[in-house]
């Protein structure tokens, strides 16, 4: 809405302040393995993850485990759904990789390989730049990037997805999600550019980051990678932010605001203009569920 001419903010101005007041953090990301014991065993023999919770819901038929490096009323973690009975899920060619920040990528992919884990990517400088890097595989095929970094107080540090116009992502992770572009890099000669969203510096916090390869405008999204989910004071409201947003970029909304039936935690989830699900938790009930 255009303003009034009164010096009054217009209303849908206003409401696209809040996403930059509100208290957001990265809380989680969720998808799917086909083998639960399995991934655990790989994640916390061989990333040094653990275990920080579990839950069966048999009237529905599936398990979710969460893992990451610290507890997760202030880390991010990582929420694994098992489907009872399904071993394996196409993961597309849109989701890129989850990263795992280390000092010595080096020493870790040693220890991986010990341990008999796959690596795709030896350590070395990533191609066109100096960062140390790997890529592992886990064991339903979702890529880990390690990235050698000093000691951060997030070690589980990306989530990268490939888009098909980086300047629309960007401004819908803006404008709907509160996010700031911490990094962007732009590699001609690899042909690709990368974002990275979210709400504090990269080396503290977990980071979207949104790769766009030259000339490439769709990818497939498989069926094994979910959501990320992000915490807010309201979630009412963020859905009304979101609503307006996708009508000026794209997206739409999947579930509206409301309790989750049966948890009593407030979401509303919605897709960006590639498609990706974004769920946003309302901060208070995400608290109470961890008790
Ligand atoms: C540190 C940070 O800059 C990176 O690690 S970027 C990693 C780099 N990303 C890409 O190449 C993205 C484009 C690619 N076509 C894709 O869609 O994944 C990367 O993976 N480099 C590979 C390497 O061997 O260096």
């Amino acid at each position: 809405m255009a303003g009034c001419g009164c010096g009054a903010a217009a209303p849908n101005a206003e409401l696209l302040e809040f996403p930059k007041t509100d208290k957001r953090r990265f809380l989680h990301v969720v998808y799917r393995v086909g083998d639960l014991d399995r991934t655990i065993k790989f994640y916390t023999e061989c990333f040094g993850m653990k275990l920080l919770r579990k839950r069966d819901v048999p009237e529905e038929k599936y398990t979710n485990a969460f893992l990451g490096f610290g507890s997760e009323e202030s880390n991010f973690a990582v929420e694994l759904t098992y489907n009872y009975g399904v071993d394996h899920y196409d993961i597309g060619t849109g989701f890129g990789h989850f990263a795992i920040a280390t000092p010595d990528v080096y020493k870790m992919v040693e220890d991986i390989r010990a341990k008999g884990g796959v690596i795709t990517r030896a350590p070395g400088p990533v191609k066109g730049g100096s960062t140390v890097i790997a890529f592992v595989k886990d064991p339903t095929g979702y890529i880990f990037e390690l990235i050698q970094r000093c000691s951060t107080p997030e070690p589980l540090c990306q989530v990268m997805l490939r888009v098909g116009d980086l300047e629309r992502s960007i401004k819908f992770y803006e404008k709907a999600l509160g996010m700031k572009v911490v990094k962007k890099t732009d590699r001609p000669e690899q042909k690709y550019s990368i974002a990275m969203m979210g709400y504090a510096p990269e080396e503290e916090t977990t980071v979207l980051e949104l790769t766009y390869n030259y000339g490439v405008t769709e990818y497939t999204k498989g069926n094994a990678y979910a959501q990320v989910a992000i915490s807010t004071d309201d979630v009412y409201k963020s859905g009304e932010v979101v609503s307006l947003v996708n009508q000026e970029l794209g997206g739409k909304i999947t579930r509206q605001p409301g309790a989750v039936p049966g948890l009593n935690t407030k979401i509303v989830s919605f897709l960006d203009p590639d498609g990706w699900k974004t769920v946003l938790v309302d901060n208070e009930d995400f608290l109470k569920e961890l008790k």
